[in-house]
């Protein structure tokens, strides 16, 4: 009952957001080339080729949200070629061309490719991430810094200490708190899946994989306390020991097992079904007018004698229900369920009595 969000959606969003901002990015720097004084021809191509290309993989990631390791690498690999042609192309080009800066004429990249990294530590495996970092360094980083250092004058300038820092201690930086981040991170979801199995434990009756007594009640107080009408059907198996005496208690359990297993399927996801005791059931129904609870109940009924059991040759329940009214309390509510019950069986059994 208790809303859980899964690993795989929590990707799904960061990932749409991901690629959204980027996009959005894209753009940005598109429109900032166009509009800015010297229209350089890499940076007049390469943001629109990846706005586009962004709002493409954002496009396939929302058609096909189960694709999205491959969309993100796609993205990834597509951002590192991106990073990677300016870096080398202005490093040449400021080498060859006299009188021509590197720290006049490179892209104000530099924090992507953190960016980048952060993403693929994120997105990727432990290895993969680690080796797209080291790529993005040899491939983008180190250029830039030899040519920082054969040209000391650029490197003591504003923007060359700039790209040193980043490319260089920051990016050092990045690297060793990313690994242990990562290890928070499992250490975190372990810890998490380690606290959903012990509310399982908890909350959840082991044979049947239903809720227990306790959770129900918790369920029902709870409706109770935010005075939210609810009906209660409590339901036993008619003659279960004769099962049990005659089939033994394996068969027994089958027998509960199957029953609860059936009764779930029937039941939407705000009711509760609880294992109350030994072959004894409580379903917590929020929201419930006086014809559909009996009726619901009914169906449960139904749907019980129906189960086809080998060996066994019949199952059936007897079924008591009860509404919430003024004033009332569980226990109260529960001791008018359970003389319902108590007067379903007094009638033979198989039958729902309120
Ligand atoms: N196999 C199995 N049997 C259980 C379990 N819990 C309780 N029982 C059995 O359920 C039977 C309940 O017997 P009774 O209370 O006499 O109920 P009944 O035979 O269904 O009789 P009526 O309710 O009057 O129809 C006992 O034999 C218990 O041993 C369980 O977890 N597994």
């Amino acid at each position: 009952m208790a809303p859980t969000v899964s690993r795989e959606r929590l990707l799904l969003g960061a990932s749409t957001i991901t690629l959204s901002l980027t996009s959005l990015a894209g753009a940005s720097a598109t429109v900032l080339a166009w509009i800015g004084p010297v229209h350089r021809p890499l940076d007049m191509v390469i943001p629109p080729v990846m706005t586009a290309l962004f709002l493409v993989l954002l496009a396939m990631l929302l058609r096909w949200p189960h694709r999205v390791g491959l969309i993100m690498r796609v993205a990834l690999a597509a951002a590192l070629a991106a990073l990677v042609a300016p870096a080398w192309f202005y490093t040449w080009q400021a080498s060859v061309t006299p009188g021509l800066r590197l720290v006049d004429i490179y892209p104000p990249v530099a924090s992507l490719l953190l960016i980048l990294m952060v993403t693929a530590m994120i997105y990727l495996p432990t290895r993969e991430g680690v080796a797209i970092v080291v790529a993005g360094w040899l491939l983008v980083a180190l250029p830039v810094l030899v040519y920082l250092f054969a040209h000391p004058q650029e490197m003591r300038t504003p923007r060359g200490a700039d790209l040193l820092m980043t490319y260089g201690p920051v990016f050092v930086l990045f690297l060793v708190l990313l690994p242990v981040q990562r290890k928070l991170t499992a250490r975190i979801q372990h810890l998490v899946s380690e606290q959903v199995q012990m509310e399982a434990m908890v909350n959840r009756d082991p044979l049947t994989r239903i809720y227990n007594r306790r959770f129900c009640q918790l369920v029902l107080q709870d409706l109770l306390t935010r005075k939210i009408p609810a009906g209660v059907i409590m339901f036993d198996l008619d003659r279960f020991k004769a099962i049990n005496d005659t089939y033994g208690h394996p068969v027994g359990d089958r027998v509960l097992q199957r029953v609860a297993q059936r009764c779930q399927e029937l039941l939407r996801k705000n009711e509760c079904l609880a294992r109350w005791g030994g072959e004894e059931f409580l379903v917590v129904v929020p929201d419930v007018d006086a014809t559909a609870l009996p009726a619901l109940a009914e169906r449960l009924r139904t749907s019980i004698a129906e189960l086809s059991i080998e060996p066994v040759s019949l199952v059936s329940a007897s079924v008591g229900i009860a509404r919430m009214i003024d004033g009332d309390t569980a226990d109260a509510l529960l001791q008018r369920v359970d003389e319902a019950l108590y007067r379903a069986k007094k009638q033979g059994g198989n039958v729902v009595s309120a």
